[in-house]
């Protein structure tokens, strides 16, 4: 069965009222007249006192003379129940069952006016029972007596039966042996007026209908409502009557049945709401007592509400944070993707967890294991948040500390063999996708073992803890240090330039290892390593052949003497060790005096007039003899050896410039070579300043040469330099004009006065077409910039007479003289002088 929602959609709301001192004859007429079963009896503001039924009128005593004059009150039912209309049908059924009502007064909720009535006919023809009443049939309710009167009986004495069988109809026998049928109704007809004498055929419904019992209790319902009559007799297998009954007979059937359900349905409810309310209370429980921090938001995530162990764990208090939202404990360690990326799962999964970093009131970090959840509102959105955490932090520490000792040297706090591998093979990875070189070392001390086992293990690890670092102060940004095993360290440099940068590093390790070590109980021990060098991808592609690489290229260098390096591959120990011995031996030449400056010849083309000479470094190494400046200038460059080398060569030549003029009549100018470097970090301008003061020579007599590409450098410094110098007095010249790609423009703005054209344009121009015509064009351009023009390695007299006719200033060259030690080209002045 399905009952209706409220009471409010079934109530009858034509109540019939009258006043508490109404007498009972006329209350009885007024239901007489309405057709209604009942009268609620209302105070002068019509609010209800009691109510007055067919079955009350039943109980009334007509033989008292009285009794219908008798005020309604003092028969009435109060105090009379009422309902809310609001109150669901359910509720209301199970109201009257238990206050053994059949009507209920229904009233407003907010006014508590009253609105109508509503009675067990109302509810129970209300339901959809179809089903049910066809099921049922007449026989199985025929539980109540069927209560016989004589139709000459008077109504009094029938009402009496009626009130003592408890029964709403009799059935009246006439002398014919017919039936008919006295209801309640009937009696209250006679109680609005009746003679108390008359006999029960005055008012009795005659002749009685009957059915047999087979008959469906749908059927009999709908021979009630359609036959305007409240009762039926019912006809037994043999024909004769066995009982009445009316409409309130299958009410009280469906009824029965209702309450049946109902009371399973509020069964259920109690139930639930046992269960929810239990729930409740667990929740609030766990709520308050878990170790976990809830947080719950809002749909825009303002903070409602918290338990304590958020508290505890943030340092907030409950009150701190209500109204706030968790940004509060932000502490800038994820970054904005990483929250993006949290709402949108969030959105679109209703879900998220992850580790969190946040910060404590206190501003200590702490990181936690969050699970946020999305409380839908039922319309597709969402109605609440719940972050639930746990401070992990500690776990967090304990993993890390596990992660590094699984990773690192216990004795050294160094990357272990696992680690270094690891490393290792992502820089392959890396060097590989960008065509990168990387170099391995592998350092193994020399003498270790000897060490440890004379001064003991402790000694031995002491002497670890203090090469690995001396390590790291060597190693560069970036790279990696790390100790395999025992005394073998590594050194890992990813995307390194060339080969020489690598030797010079190794080195710098060894010198950095090597030397005097004091440990505890002030032992001292002398300590150097040896250093083997695998590149990436020359000697191996793969960690492992690297490793192994390196490790035999040490092994090599410990046979080699120890305290040396060496590279995997040959060719590579070749060269460096060559550039190396170079940047060594240049390191002792100076303070050896094994450099000399030499002198080249310049000569007037016009005239063939000695015009100067150009100066020329050379080295006189003990074992190589005289290197060229092709050779060393560049090493001497990269290592810085070109500033104090420079100065010295240029100090030479003034003071010898100065002596020849003393001595002979030499008026020409000395060309001294300058490197980019000198004039970028050689405070050149102080420094020629105080080498002319010192020789004595004048600044016009010195002539500074610097290269094409030099000259180019936009470098300011190298600008403000050439300023400085030519502000001086000092000639500045370009050399090698014509190897780099100067602009002309460029050339204009430079403060330089000679342009020497490079030798490689000078040697074939006699034969090459394209080198004579570049040599005329030099010529031609610098003359119209007023420049003058010297020309480069002059050998041949064809070199000498084309250049001459090109109108080229001046020339040098083998044909005038080679570069010579300053006592010869001492001499050779004196021959020039002598030829006048
Ligand atoms: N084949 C041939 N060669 C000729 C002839 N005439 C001269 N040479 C060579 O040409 C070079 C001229 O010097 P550079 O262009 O300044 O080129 C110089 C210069 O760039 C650099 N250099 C030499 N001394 C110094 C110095 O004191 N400081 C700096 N920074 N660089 C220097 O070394 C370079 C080479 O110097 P050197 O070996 O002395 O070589 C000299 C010289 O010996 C010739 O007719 N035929």
């Amino acid at each position: 069965m399905t009952f209706p929602h409220v009471v409010e959609s079934i109530i009858s709301r034509n109540v019939l009222t009258c006043t508490p001192d109404t007498p009972v004859s006329e209350a009885a007429q007024a239901m007489c007249r309405a057709h209604c079963g009942s009268i609620v009896v209302v105070d002068a503001q019509g609010s209800p006192l009691g109510i007055w039924t067919e079955s009350d009128v039943v109980k009334l005593d007509l033989f008292h003379p009285d009794v219908a004059r008798c005020p309604v009150r003092q028969f009435m039912s109060s105090p009379v129940l009422s309902i809310p209309a609001d109150m669901s049908v359910q509720e209301a059924t199970a109201h009257m069952h238990d206050n053994r009502v059949r009507h209920l007064l229904v009233t407003s909720p907010v006014s508590h006016q009253l609105l109508g009535l509503v009675s067990a006919t109302d509810i129970v023809v209300n339901q959809d029972a179809e089903f049910f009443l066809r099921l049922k049939r007449l026989d199985s309710m025929l539980h109540r007596p069927l209560v016989i009167v004589n139709a000459d009986q008077p109504v009094v004495e029938a009402m009496h039966q009626m009130r003592d069988f408890t029964v709403e109809a009799l059935g009246v026998r006439y002398p014919d042996g017919s039936w008919g049928i006295l209801t309640q109704s009937d009696v209250v007809r006679f109680v609005a007026g009746g003679d108390s004498a008359l006999p029960v055929a005055a008012l009795a419904s005659h002749p009685l209908r009957t059915v047999p019992r087979q008959m469906t209790l749908l059927n009999a319902r709908r021979m009630l409502q359609e036959g305007r009559t409240r009762h039926l007799g019912v006809d037994g297998d043999d024909g004769q009557l066995v009982a009445i009954i009316g409409m309130s007979d299958i009410l009280a059937t469906m009824e029965q049945e209702f309450l049946i359900e109902l009371r399973s349905a509020l069964r259920e409810r109690d139930e639930a709401l046992l269960q929810s309310r239990q729930s409740l209370q667990l929740a609030d429980k766990v709520f308050e007592s878990t170790l976990e921090g809830i947080v719950i938001t809002d749909h825009y995530g303002v903070i409602q509400s918290v338990n304590p162990a958020f508290s505890r764990i943030t340092g907030y208090s409950r009150e701190e944070v209500l109204g706030k939202t968790p940004a509060i404990l932000k502490s800038g360690r994820q970054s904005a993707d990483f929250y993006e990326h949290m709402w949108r799962q969030l959105k679109n999964d209703g879900y998220w967890q992850g580790e969190v970093v946040n910060r404590r009131k206190s501003g200590l970090l702490y990181t936690e294991h969050l699970t946020i959840t999305g409380i839908p509102d039922g319309f597709g959105g969402i109605r609440h948040y719940v972050a639930v955490f746990s401070d992990i932090t500690q776990r967090k520490q304990a993993e890390e500390r596990l992660h590094f000792l699984a990773n690192h040297d216990a004795l050294t706090g160094l990357p272990n063999r696992t680690l270094f591998g690891e490393k290792l093979q992502s820089a392959i990875e890396q060097a590989q996708e960008h065509g990168q070189r990387l170099a391995l070392m592998f350092i193994d001390l020399d003498r270790f073992k000897l060490i440890n086992d004379t001064l003991g293990h402790q000694a031995g690890d002491e002497l670890l803890v203090k090469i690995a670092a001396r390590l790291q102060t060597e190693a560069p940004a970036g790279s990696t240090v790390a100790r395999l095993a025992g005394d073998e360290f590594t050194l890992l440099l990813p995307n390194v330039g060339s080969l020489n940068s690598v030797a010079s590093l190794a080195q710098d390790v060894l010198d950095g290892i090597a030397g005097e070590v004091v440990l505890a109980g002030s032992s001292k021990v002398f300590i150097s390593a040896s250093l083997g060098i695998a590149m990436y991808p020359e000697d191996g592609t793969t960690a492992d052949s690297l490793l192994v690489n390196a490790d035999a290229a040490m092994y090599r260098a410990k046979n080699r003497g120890k305290n040396t390096f060496q590279f995997y591959t040959a060719d590579m120990n070749a060269s460096a060790m060559a550039r190396l011995k170079l940047e060594y031996g240049l390191h002792r030449a100076l303070t050896r005096d094994e450099f000399q400056v030499w002198y080249q010849p310049k000569v007037d083309l016009a005239s063939g007039r000695l015009e100067g000479m150009e100066a020329l470094v050379r080295w006189q190494h003990p074992e190589m003899g005289l290197v060229s400046p092709v050779d060393f200038i560049p090493v001497a460059e990269e290592c810085a050896l070109i500033v104090p080398l420079g100065a010295w060569v240029l100090s030479e030549a003034c003071r010898f410039t100065r002596q020849l003029q003393a001595d002979y009549d030499f008026s020409g100018r000395v060309a001294v070579n300058l490197s980019g470097r000198q004039l970028k970090f050689g405070n050149i301008v102080d420094t020629v300043q105080q080498i002319l003061q010192d020789s004595g020579l004048p600044a016009s007599c010195l002539e500074l040469e610097i290269t094409e590409s030099t000259a180019m450098d936009s470098d300011q410094e190298v600008g403000r330099a050439l300023e400085g110098l030519r502000s001086m007095g000092v000639t500045l010249a370009i050399d090698d004009f014509g190897t780099g790609y100067s602009s002309l423009a460029y050339l204009k703005s430079l403060p330089v006065q000679v342009l020497k054209i490079d030798r490689s344009f000078i040697a074939d121009l006699h034969q090459d077409k394209d080198d004579a015509a570049i040599a005329s064009a030099v010529i031609s351009m610098g003359r119209s910039l007023g420049l003058s023009i010297v020309a480069e390695g002059v050998e041949l007299p064809a070199h000498r007479d084309f250049l001459r006719a090109q109108g080229c200033h001046m020339a040098q060259g083998y044909l005038y003289g080679k570069p010579m030690p300053a006592e010869a080209f001492r001499r050779y002045v004196q021959t020039f002088e002598a030829q006048g």
